[in-house]
């Protein structure tokens, strides 16, 4: 099975917010990647909502619902209470937690399970009795990830960005390639599924979906927006659906 293309939608969001003004639409782009074959959308409402709005949670609940009741909706965050209840507010498929401190430019590490397994573990157990699909955002290490699976979560997030980092580094790249996929190996070994993503593009996914025949999905929105400012959304996705080995 290739793997899944969750399309984030953050940086639209980000672009939508210079203005007072309702375009770029967050949901009409998000439309647009689901018509184009994407399997999902994510979104990341950090507390200063810099780029995804708590308001365009609902809508983006609803166009899944309403047109494209096979994708799912992904939200990632810090789980305050306040992410929680948008959480249970919009009843997403999956959630995402990651270990962000809200002064974050963005996401660039995974839990320290071995730390915060504790903390995790309730906040685990409360979002998958309300339905959802629990998955933790991990360093590419096989360190803690008994810690991870024993939280009850779902699945691992394996952070993609040292990786993506060394786009003209090859023999860097390799090694970070390797760390993920020693660490992914061992996840799914435990019987944890394994989500990636992070400054992914077309040129880096083929190695990395090679490398992890087990991956799930990937989420991927900075480098997918900058594509699609160039050749529109809907080729975009289809030419990353091509590079997560779709035919
Ligand atoms: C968790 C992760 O790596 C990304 O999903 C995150 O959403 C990036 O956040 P920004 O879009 O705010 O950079
Ligand atoms: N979880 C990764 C994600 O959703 C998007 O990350 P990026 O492609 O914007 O770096």
């Amino acid at each position: 099975m290739p793997v899944k293309l969750s399309v984030n939608l953050n940086a639209v969001a980000m672009l939508r917010n210079r203005r007072d003004l309702p375009w770029p639409s967050v949901t009409g782009l998000g439309r647009v990647a689901l018509a184009a074959g994407a399997h999902g959308l994510t979104v990341h409402p950090r507390p200063d909502q810099r780029h995804t709005r708590y308001s365009d949670l609902p809508a983006l609940r609803a166009l899944i619902d309403d047109e494209f009741p096979q994708a799912e909706f992904n939200i990632e965050g810090y789980p305050t209470e306040e992410f929680l209840a948008l959480v249970e507010q919009n009843q997403p498929e999956q959630v995402t937690l990651v270990p962000d401190d809200p002064a974050q430019a963005t996401s660039d590490h995974g839990w320290n399970f071995g730390e915060q397994s504790a903390f995790l573990t309730p906040v685990v157990r409360r979002l998958k009795k309300g339905g959802a699909r629990v998955s933790l955002f991990a360093n590419a290490e096989t360190e803690g990830l008994s810690a991870a699976r024993d939280t009850g979560a779902d699945r691992v997030e394996f952070y993609t960005g040292p990786y993506a980092s060394h786009h003209s580094n090859e023999a860097a790249m390799a090694r970070e390639l390797d760390k993920l996929g020693q660490a992914a190996d061992v996840a799914l070994e435990m019987g944890l599924e394994v989500n990636a993503g992070h400054d992914l593009v077309v040129a880096n996914l083929p190695a990395l979906v090679k490398r992890i025949p087990g991956l799930a999905e990937v989420s991927i929105g900075h480098g997918l927006t900058a594509d699609a400012l160039e050749f529109g959304m809907e080729k975009t996705v289809k030419r990353f659906l091509k590079a997560c080995g779709w035919p």
